[in-house]
């Protein structure tokens, strides 16, 4: 059984998981908790705002269709690194962005093992646990500590292109490439300026809706891991402390051949 103690200032309390069963692939899991979280979730955001639409991680995977529209829609991914939850390593999230129009107007990530609650509201700051955030302002790529992800793809032509752009980075140089296991919290990571960057090909918008207002908001960048302009739909992702970093993962990061085989947003 996998369980978790998640703290808050508050209350305390144990989230059980008896059932891990597996999605897409070998690495791709979920338990009865990220199940129960996201209708949690869902259900008390409805009583509230029964008109409001929901795009979630658990929803996605029983069917529903992914689709972001102009109405206000909540993005919800109940337990962001459920795999590190199974196996108790202790980076696991729970990420809440809502949009309007398209447009995100709040992001909620809370580390929970750590009691870390990031957010932002767009124009209004970044924080983690009320302390405003403010990324790096690294310029100089050789000088960067770069989070990504290994992601739950398992085939060949996956995994050849996760790896060979870990070694375009490091051979760069850059100074450090770090994976936590949950694209929410390591995309954070740049909002506090612990990391430089951060790039993703294959996550979902769940995984990253919210951290990339927290990112945009601490003063970061965010662009398609091409140099274009970023689609939260689009599975790829660069959040960096500056145009100039963001750039320079842009051009030695190559996503096509992989996303050639995706569907936009397939739970
Ligand atoms: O744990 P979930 O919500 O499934 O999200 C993870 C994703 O599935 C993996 O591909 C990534 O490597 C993790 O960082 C995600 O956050
Ligand atoms: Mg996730
Ligand atoms: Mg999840």
């Amino acid at each position: 059984n996998a369980h978790i103690i998640c703290r808050t200032r508050d209350f305390c309390f144990v989230l059980n998981s008896k059932e891990v069963r597996l999605k897409s692939s070998p690495a791709d899991l979920v338990t009865e908790t990220d199940q129960q979280v996201e209708k949690m979730l869902i259900s008390a955001i409805r009583r509230k705002y029964p008109q409001h639409r929901f795009i979630g991680e658990e929803s996605v995977a029983a069917g529903e269709a992914v689709e972001l529209t102009d109405s206000p829609t909540w993005i919800i991914d109940p337990i962001d690194g459920t795999v590190n939850f199974v196996h108790r390593f202790p980076f696991v999230a729970v990420s809440i962005a809502f949009t309007v129009n398209k447009q995100t107007e709040f992001g909620i990530v809370y580390s929970c093992v750590e009691d870390k609650l990031f957010h932002a509201q767009r124009g209004r700051g970044a924080y983690l646990n009320g302390k405003p955030l403010c990324v790096s302002g690294q310029t100089d790529i050789h000088r960067c500590v770069v989070v990504t992800e290994i992601g739950a793809e398992r085939d060949d032509l996956a995994l050849s292109t996760m790896t060979s752009n870990i070694c375009r980075l490091l051979r760069l140089p850059v100074q450090g490439v770090r994976a936590l296991g949950t694209a929410a919290v390591d995309m954070c990571q740049v909002a506090t300026g612990g990391a430089d960057a951060y790039y993703h090909i294959g996550m979902h918008c769940w995984d990253i809706a919210a951290s990339t207002i927290i990112v945009l908001e601490a003063g970061g960048v965010v662009m398609d891991t091409d140099g274009s302009e970023f689609d939260m739909m689009s599975r790829k992702v660069i959040a960096a402390s500056s145009s100039a970093v963001a750039n320079g993962i842009a051009q030695v990061v190559q996503a096509d051949s992989f996303l050639g085989d995706f569907s936009r947003n397939r739970a």
